[in-house]
This record gives structure tokens, sequence and C-alpha cells, in this order.
């Protein structure tokens, strides 16, 4: 229910407000009936005047992106930069030592100190977050906080995991990497794997241009063509592998009628997802494959290790005793491609979150060794119970990438999206178009769940066509496929963000589950009241996940712990914001490049969070997901700043925090986040 703001006694730091007294202002209830932010009209100003701003100087406040480069363009540009001085060695500049590089006069990059140091920018305010905690920093020279360095700091531990060694990579490069629980599991499902492991992602590809489901895709941003433009790889064509798709299509591809013989543990049992797995040391011959399929891809297997689950392949996949995780109330900060990155989700974590997520990774991108890909899959030691999401498209595919991640992560579970609505990825026949193809959900489960034995989830919207929804029928049988979770965002795939979530059709969903399965809700949670009446009012819903409440409040987890609207000011803001750079600092690196990545993503998310309106400058609370924002002005000019939907006021918050734009800086949000109605990525 919401409730009434109490009423605020300061004086109007906005007089224009006032201007047009002569028309009865509508009520706060008439403002939200018509999903309108009841601001308190103390706040309320005019819609700022904005003249269309010529190239030059919207480029110069960062609002207008740079228009698209060739390839070409960008090979020269990189070659440029990196014969300028101002890329300096890594090894040069980590020690300022010019003879510290192994490589010599035929390294790429500049060891002339001297150059450097004259054209480097002067220091950034603040402390290197290396030397804050009491590390030495990899970034020496380069630190654009150099200043700040001390010696005789102890060696550094990473908090970090889930880093791509160069060995698996070079085994994924060269298809050498073994999927033997994988190709078994297929086997034993009746399936065909009928692709080489080498062509797989061209594969992939080709069937998904055959059975593609017969959508109307409108284009939209996203953040996926890029990882998704695969490098070249050995094609070895099989000319029945059409065929067979055209034969597997629309037919069940496997008789799961046998019942099941022993169920899993309920899912009242005690959390178990909490431990982080150290990543194991890499020690493995590329040319030797011992014979036990456990030891295929590194020549031992250490006791710690969380990949030492054994080939004992069972007709049904839930005869596997997986690891449990009590979903139950706990905070689910949801994935979310490009702004759920590492440094957010270790933010989250500090405000309460409890479970975290990777952002989407692509099947066939990590099969190919892609190191971008695998970056998403990092995962920082505060995430104690951390998922990976992975996405594709065919059953062999996504058992393959779940086998090898399960080699080669640190995860407490694994989640599949079926429920991306993008179109680069739906038309490979992955994501949401899986919502057309029960049968194929089946045997993705069947067979992904079987190859690993930490907890599989799903996360599936509604349905793909408006008023066809279709995920009450997946939730009974999910859980027998081998589903230990089902996560229901609300939205059909074609409505995308337009309405509320479909609250009513999620409840519907939960009680068709079964006991033992987790249902995890989602869409729209922005406060502790929605979170109360959507978990705490349903026995059957587990927990919920919270997407962009968390983007545009991440102190929502702390209100939802302690139950309150948290009327935060704007410096309390403006501190999540420095965590949030520091975390940015330590992930990316403090160097001019971790520096600028930093801020990049750092306006990505302000491109979200400005859609924050004070708890205070409401006449109404809790704020809703759907209200748009009138005009108004904040409590101080900092409240203000944070509450433009200006790219040029984001990237002054970011001068604030990281020092000025390089020349020629551009910027525009990837995510439309303040087009209220309209698809986001996701
Ligand atoms: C910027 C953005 C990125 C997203 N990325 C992902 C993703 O990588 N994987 C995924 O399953 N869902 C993704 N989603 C969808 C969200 O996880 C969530 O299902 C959806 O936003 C509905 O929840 P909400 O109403 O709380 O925002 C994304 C959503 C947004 C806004």
């Amino acid at each position: 229910m919401a409730a009434t703001a109490p009423a605020d006694d300061r004086p109007d730091p906005c007089p224009a407000a006032a201007a047009d007294s002569s028309q009865t202002p509508p009520t706060p209830d008439e403002l939200v009936a018509r999903a309108v932010a009841p601001v308190k009209s103390a706040f309320l100003r005019p819609p700022p005047v904005r003249d269309t701003p010529t190239n030059e100087e919207s480029r110069a406040s960062g609002a207008v992106p740079l228009e698209k480069k060739s390839k070409r363009q960008f090979r020269r540009e990189r070659k440029q930069e990196q014969e300028s001085v101002s890329r300096l060695c890594v090894a040069v500049g980590k020690t300022g030592n010019a003879d510290a590089c192994k490589y010599g006069a035929s390294c790429r990059f500049s060891h002339d100190v001297d150059a450097y140091l004259a054209q480097k920018p002067a220091d950034l305010e603040g402390t290197c977050p290396f030397t804050v905690l009491e590390q030495p920093c990899q970034y020496g020279l380069t630190c654009r906080f150099f200043g700040t360095h001390k010696d005789n700091h102890a060696p550094s531990e990473n908090h970090e995991i889930n880093p791509l060694s160069k060995d698996i990579q070079k085994l994924l490069w060269k298809t050498k990497y073994k999927f033997p629980r994988a190709s078994a599991q297929i086997k034993l499902l009746g399936l065909k794997e009928v692709v080489k492991i080498k062509a797989n992602a061209a594969a992939d590809d080709q069937r998904a241009e055959h059975d593609n489901p017969d959508v109307s895709c409108e284009m939209n941003g996203d953040d996926k063509t890029e990882s998704l433009c695969c490098p070249p790889v050995t094609v070895e064509h099989d000319s029945s592998l059409c065929e067979e798709m055209d034969k597997l299509a629309g037919e069940p591809l496997v008789d799961n009628s046998v019942p099941c013989p022993e169920p899993r543990a309920s899912k009242k049992s005690k959390v178990e997802g909490d431990e982080i797995h150290k990543n194991e040391a890499d020690t493995y011959d590329t040319k030797a494959y011992p014979e036990d399929p456990n030891l295929v891809n590194r020549l031992e297997v250490p006791s710690n290790s969380t990949s030492s689950c054994r080939v004992d392949l069972v007709a049904t996949p839930h005869l596997r005793e997986k690891k449990i995780i009590d979903f139950r109330e706990k905070l689910y900060l949801a994935p979310l491609t490009t702004v759920g990155n590492l440094p957010f989700r270790r933010l989250c974590k500090t405000l309460g979150a409890d479970i975290t997520c990777g952002e989407m990774a692509m099947c066939t991108n990590l099969m190919q060794g892609q190191a971008s890909e695998w970056a998403l899959l990092r995962r920082h030691s505060s995430e104690d119970i951390f998922g990976v999401q992975i996405c594709g498209a065919f059953p062999d595919t996504v058992a393959r990438t779940v086998e090898l991640v399960d080699n080669e992560c640190s995860f407490d579970f694994i989640d599949i999206n079926m429920g991306c609505p993008i179109d680069v990825v739906v038309n490979k026949g992955a994501g949401s178009s899986l919502l057309n193809k029960p049968m194929r959900i089946k045997s993705i489960v069947q067979a992904s769940s079987a190859v690993t034995e930490r907890p599989l989830t799903v996360k599936v919207r509604t349905a793909f066509f408006e008023g066809r929804n279709r995920a009450d029928s997946l939730v009974s049988d999910i859980y027998d496929w081998g589903a230990s979770a089902i996560t229901i965002h609300g939205r059909s795939r074609q409505q995308r963000y337009s309405k509320l979530a479909d609250w009513d059709y999620i409840n519907q969903c939960a009680q068709k589950a079964p006991d033992d399965l987790h249902v995890i809700g989602n869409g729209d949670i922005f406060s502790f009241t929605d979170w109360n009446r959507h978990v705490s009012g349903s026995s059957k819903i587990s927990t919920c996940m919270i997407a962009r409440g968390a983007l545009i409040k991440p102190w929502i987890f702390t209100e939802i712990k302690e139950e309150k609207d948290w009327d935060i000011t704007s410096g309390e803001r403006f501190n999540i914001l420095k965590d949030y750079v520091r975390f940015g600092l330590e992930h990316w690196g403090s160097d001019t490049k971790g520096v600028e990545t930093t801020r990049h993503f750092l306006l990505e998310w302000l491109s979200y969070m400005c859609r924050y309106i004070p708890v205070g400058l409401l006449d109404v609370v809790p704020q809703r997901l759907n209200w748009r924002p009138p005009s108004y002005c904040g409590r101080d000019d900092l409240e203000t700043l944070m509450a433009s939907e200006s790219a040029a006021d984001w990237v002054r918050i970011s001068e604030m925090l990281l020092g000025k734009v390089p020349e020629g800086f551009t910027f525009a949000p990837k995510h439309k986040s303040n087009a209220y109605d309209r698809a986001e990525n996701g």
C-alpha cells in the first residue's frame, strides 16, 4: 500500500514551481493514477529549456555518440595508440625500469619512461585504491594516484576469482577441450551430437537459421552484437545437420515418462551455497589425455576441486544428489548485462544483497575461449552465493558449456537464460525464443543438469508472445527435468517493459510448482512494500529477483532488510558512488585505461540512478518503477544534479569522482534506461 509521506517543512527551493497558480494542480492520487510521480509542489520546476546543441558542443559535454568507426579505423587507431608514448609497456610501468620488459626492442609498447611521465596527466584526487588496501599497486608509474603509493606493502591478495587461464584458452581455441560428461549425457538421452566440437559455434548458427521461430524481431540496441561476432572458426560442415534438425523440430526428443524414484532433498534443506571454492592450479598436459574422463583436460584434479563429479550417468538427471541452495527470502540481485558488473555486484553486497549472479555469457563465446566473455564469469570473494548465467540454443552446446564452467569456475549455481529478448540472441534460437520450444527446453535442462552437481536454475519470461503464456506449463515438469529453481519474469518477450509485471500469473505458476522447486518471482520490485507483498505474501514463492530497482537505488537491499523507505541524502548517495568507483578502479585498474573504463560503467549506471526520486520529495511513498518524474529540483545542488536526465550532467558527476574527461570524450548510454515503457536489455 502506498503511504502518504510526512509533511516537509523546508523552504521552497524552487520558486519557479509556483509560477502557474491559475489551474488547480492535480492531487497526488490523480498523479499516481496517471503514473506520474507525485513530487511535492515545492520541488517542482519548469522543464529545463535545452537548446539543440551543435555537434561540437554536445560532444564536449559527452552527450552524443561518435559515428560508428570501421574496423580498419579501429585497427589504425589502436596501432597509433600502441605506438604512442602514452602507452607505456606494462612491465616498464609496473617497475619504472626501462629494461624490465622481456620482449626488449620487439615490444609493441613504449619503454620511454621520461617521455611517458612528461605527457602523463596530473594525479587524480584521492588515494590509490590498492594503497588503501595496503597492497602494492600493479599499475606502478601508470597509476593515476601514483603519488600516494607506499613501499613495502605485503604481497597483494587477489579477491577476484574465475580467471580464464591461458592454457584452458589454448585448449578451447584448438578445440581440444574434452567434454566426456556432456557427450555421454547427450548420447544417453538419445540426442545426436550432430556437430563436432570444432564446428560447434558455426553449426549453432546454422541450426538456428534452420529452426528459427517465425518471429518479427524489432532491432534495438543490445550488448551482445559485438560479442556474438565470433572470430573465425574452422567449420566442418555437416550436411546431415539441417536434415537432422528438421526431423527434430517439434518432436519430443526424449521420453521422460519414468517417474522420479529418488527425489532430491527438499528445498527446506539448509543453505549450502556459500562456500567459495579457490580456483585450482592449472597443471595439465594438452597432449596426453588420460583415460579417466574426469582428468581429460588436466593431469590432476585437486582434492578440493569443485569439478570432481564423476561420469556416472543416470537415465534421469534428478537421481544425482545435487547441492542445495535455499533461495527462500534471500535478496537476489538479478543478472544485468553491462551494468551488473563485478564492482556493482560488490557494491550491492555491501548494501545487503544475498545472492548475486554474473552477467549473461553466451555459450558459443565461452566455448571459443573469448576472454571478454569469460570476464563475465568473474566472482568477487564477497559474493558468497554466486551464480553464473549462460545462454545457448541447443542441448549439446549448453551441456558442454555447463561442463566447461563446472570444471573451471567457482560458482554456487548455474542459471540458463531462457528469457533474453534481444534479437541477436533470439535469432540464434536462444533466450526467450526457447519458450516456443518446450521440448528443446526439456532436453537442454536434462542434459545440462546431469553434468554438474551444482544446482541448475532457469530464468524465463511468461511467454514469447503476448497473451500466450507458457511458463505455467514448464513449472510442473522442470524440476523433474533437473532444475532446482525457476525465475519467472512476469512479462512476455513481445511486451518487453511496456506494462507492469503480471504477478497474478507468477503466483498461478507458483501454485502449480512441485514443493521442491524454488519459484523466484521477478518484475518491478522497487521497495520493501513490494517485496513484502510478493515474498512474505506467498508461501509458494521462494524469493524475488531485483533488477532495475537495484540499479536505480542499490540501497533497496538495506531498505528491505530494515523495512523502511530510506530518505537517503545526496551525500550518502555520493558516498555509494565513491565506493563503486573504488571497486571499479580495483577491478578495471587505476591507470588511465582503468579510470576511463570505470568512468564508462559509472556513466551507464548513472543513466539508471537518475530515475530515483528522493523519499522526502514525494507526496506518496514508496516510488513506483513505472512513474514518470515531472521536472523537479532536489533539496541541495547535488541532489538536483543527481536527478538530471542529461548525459552531460552524468559526465559532470563522473568528473567529481574521476577527474576531467579526456579530450574528445563522448558518452551515450547503451540501455535506454530513461525510456520508461520501452524495451531495455535483458
Ligand atoms: C540493463 C539490464 C540488463 C539486463 N541483463 C540481463 C541479463 O544479462 N540476464 C538476464 O537474465 N536478465 C537481464 N535483464 C533482465 C532482468 O534481470 C530482469 O529480469 C528484468 O529487468 C525485470 O526485473 P525488474 O522489473 O526488477 O527490472 C536485464 C535488465 C536490464 C534492465
